[in-house]
């Protein structure tokens, strides 16, 4: 067999996902719902890709999980009579064959706590920290109450943890059409199926998992959840809700939102003029209460150790180096969007690996493609491997590269992660011809976004955005600092995204997510031809420059807070070394082959390709924490420089000690924390232009 140049292996990653297959894929993965457990579903993806000639196997851990068993909410009358009873289930649609409540999970939050609880209602909002703050500065009180909040803002389970710490007694999230932009009944839009609106039943279930805190099985934090009696099970509190929640529609919102009509404060009250606090349903004046009537809420699950599934492919490399692949199986409903949008073209970029292989295709590392179970309880199957594999995974994987679904309906890609990989990922865009227009490229598309890349040529690193925490990259990145990325078409849709519904199915997408699966397909090209090109040139190519630049900007958005005592000057001159050091290595990296560094003329050949990828990985890692050390309030994230905002959850924060003892208004630990990651960046520094070595 002859060799495969590496054009060639990337021309036919480019060209070798189809349509019709990614349709075919959407429309049996979102035939029915795939519950974290799956083992039909898991063997059914581990033989298909067998099939397409890469060795595949399943891997499977006993992890804790909910099933729900009994939920009801009732809005009582004074005399305790039941005034109301929510429903709890969406409507089915006739003309949607998978949005029957036979086919979805009842309205339910994985992880929620058991419970009863009668009590008034208080209405807060978001449901954010700052929510709760200003109620309490308001003198309403959530302390035994039944909190009812909106969707929006922050990651659910921070939610209820925030409900938590001010003595709320159970938690109500409900999706407001105020979230939904546009698309509203208000503006004429008609519902789902008829239209692009939220369906007014539509339910967002999901985890309550207090995943800025840590990932993965709440009773294994930081060791892998292996089957068997060998494995130690440690008390998840704190790591997990003590409350009860529901997760409800707005059709069943609307009789308790009515109800605090009139009592306690109203939103200008709380948030003053112009404020959120309004929502956007008609005949609601978004009073904060309490109620004088009482509402019940019943959440009952039954929790146990229980199975899961990851399916594993593997690609052999000519050396240990891996490139890792991720998306998830499991799903709340049919999850034609999360996670099935990614699973097709998952499917996909294994078949055009598995042809070349067949070709006789060798890269230069191993590709490693993972079809997690269990995401949605809290990431769980990925957590479960990073942290068994951590050792092997931190020496030898370069990358990872994580699509949960290829499109939720925008038409722009989106993209989080670590500024190494900003470079190859817009060279990578370039080539992917783009889903919605005949003549530019995913990449034009992205640049047309923003006004000014129209003028001047834009900077690969403000393609990505801090990684917070979501999806399955969050152990490869924030706990061993692997270079990492997440990728999804999100921005500029045309519908409401029915995200953790029974109504995210085939039909929305035909409809409205993706009516040509020309996002599905971009989003196949493009993972796999950057999958590929990381894998199969043996010069990693990164770029170290983004990400001083990116602390640059961090480090002005500290200077820009204009706290008098905190002391940047440290950090400053540590991100200035920094810039040089990684604009040294991106010449040596990227540049022409011979060139000076400080001072004395070097060549590629003379540093070598290993020396370069070690410096580039090195740099990451040299952000990571001690297996003894972590964030404060957090050890299992390790990573100095990102993290997901301590009470945001989805949203990267850069400096997370720093800003986090800002909020608390600790003056003495953010300088403290200043001053340490100067140290870090100074390490990386020396990492970057090699005097790590030198000086060892
Ligand atoms: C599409 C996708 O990535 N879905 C993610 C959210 C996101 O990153 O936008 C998702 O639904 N993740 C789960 C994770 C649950 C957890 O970690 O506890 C979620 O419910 O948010």
């Amino acid at each position: 067999m002859r060799t495969l140049a590496q054009n060639e292996v990337e021309r036919h990653m480019l060209h070798c996902p189809t349509v019709d297959n990614l349709r075919h894929w959407s429309k049996t993965y979102s035939a029915k719902p795939h519950l974290a457990g799956d083992l039909q579903h898991a063997e059914s993806i581990r033989d298909l890709w067998r099939s397409y000639g890469v060795k595949t196997e399943l891997v499977c851990y006993d992890v804790l999980q909910n099933f729900p068993a009994r939920s009801s909410l009732k809005l009582l009358s004074e005399d305790g009579a039941i005034a109301f009873e929510a429903s709890l289930k969406e409507d089915e649609v006739v003309e949607d064959p998978t949005s029957s409540p036979a086919n979805g999970l009842p309205s339910f939050h994985g992880f929620s706590a058991n419970g009863h609880v009668t009590a008034e209602i208080v209405y807060a909002n978001f449901g954010t920290l700052n929510d709760f703050k200003l109620l309490e500065s308001k003198g309403i009180s959530v302390k035994g109450k039944i909190v009812l909040c909106k969707y929006s803002k922050v990651f659910r389970g921070l939610k209820v943890r925030a409900a938590e710490k001010f003595g709320a007694a159970a938690v109500l999230i409900y999706s407001d059409p105020q979230e939904d932009g546009e698309f509203t009944a208000a503006n004429g839009y008609k519902p789902y199926p008829d239209g692009p609106a939220r369906h007014p039943t539509s339910i967002q279930r999901g985890s309550v998992d207090f995943f800025s805190i840590a990932v993965g099985d709440p009773t294994t934090p930081g060791y892998p959840s292996l089957p068997g009696p060998g494995t130690e099970r440690r008390d998840p509190k704190g790591a997990i809700p003590s409350i009860p929640s529901l997760p409800i529609s707005f059709a069943d919102a609307l009789p308790l939102l009515e109800s605090l009509n009139g009592r306690g404060l109203s939103p200008e009250d709380v948030g003053g003029i112009g404020t959120d606090w309004r929502g956007g349903l008609p005949g609601v004046d978004y009073c904060t209460g309490p109620s004088v009537v009482e509402a019940s809420v019943l959440n009952h699950g039954e929790y146990r150790y229980s199975p899961i599934y990851n399916v594993i492919g593997t690609i052999p490399g000519r050396t240990k180096e891996i490139v890792m692949l991720g998306n998830h199986h499991d799903s709340w409903c049919c999850g034609a969007v999360d996670p099935v949008s990614g699973s097709a073209a998952m499917n996909e970029v294994v078949r055009g690996l598995g042809e070349l292989c067949s070709a006789g295709w060798n890269p230069f590392r191993k590709l490693v493609i993972s079809s997690w179970d269990n995401e949605e309880y809290g990431l769980v199957g990925s957590t479960e491997f990073a942290e068994e594999h951590e050792n092997e995974l931190t020496e030898h994987c370069v990358a990872y590269l994580n699509v949960d679904e290829s499109t939720n309906g925008g038409t722009i890609l989106g993209a989080i992660g670590s500024p190494l990989l900003a470079n190859a990922l817009s060279t990578v865009m370039r080539l992917v011809p783009s889903p919605v227009h005949d003549s530019t490229t995913v990449y034009d598309d992205w640049a047309s976004l923003k006004k000014e890349y129209r003028a001047t040529a834009p900077k690969p690193m403000s393609l990505l955005s801090p990684m917070g925490t979501g999806s399955d990259y969050t152990a490869f990145f924030h706990h061993m600092g692997i270079p990492s990325l997440d990728l999804v078409f999100n921005k500029r849709g045309t519908a409401v995204y029915p995200y953790h519904s029974n109504y995210d199915s085939y039909l929305w997408i035909e409809k409205f997510g993706d009516r040509g699966f020309k996002k599905h397909l971009a989003m196949a090209r493009l993972w796999g031809t950057l999958a590929v090109r990381l894998a199969g040139i043996p010069l990693l190519g990164f770029n170290a420059r983004d990400y001083a630049a990116t602390l640059e900007k961090h480090v002005k958005h500290l200077h820009a807070k204009k706290v008098t005592s905190l002391e940047l000057t440290a950090l400053e001159d540590a991100v200035a070394e920094f810039a040089e050091a990684t604009a040294s290595l991106d010449e040596l990296g990227g540049g022409s082959d011979l060139m000076t560094v400080a001072g004395t003329i070097v060549s590629r050949t003379q540093v070598g390709v290993n020396e370069i990828n070690r410096r580039y990985r090195g740099v990451e890692k040299s952000f990571i924490l001690n297996a003894q050390e972590g964030l404060p309030g957090r050890p299992w994230y390790k990573h100095l420089i990102f993290a997901p905002g301590l009470w945001a959850g989805y949203d990267g924060v850069v400096f997370p000690g720093i800003l986090e003892s800002l909020e608390d208004g600790d003056i003495g630990a953010a300088n403290e924390w200043a001053v340490r990651i100067a140290q870090r960046i100074k390490k990386a520094s020396l990492v970057a232009t090699g005097q790590d070595r030198q000086q060892r």
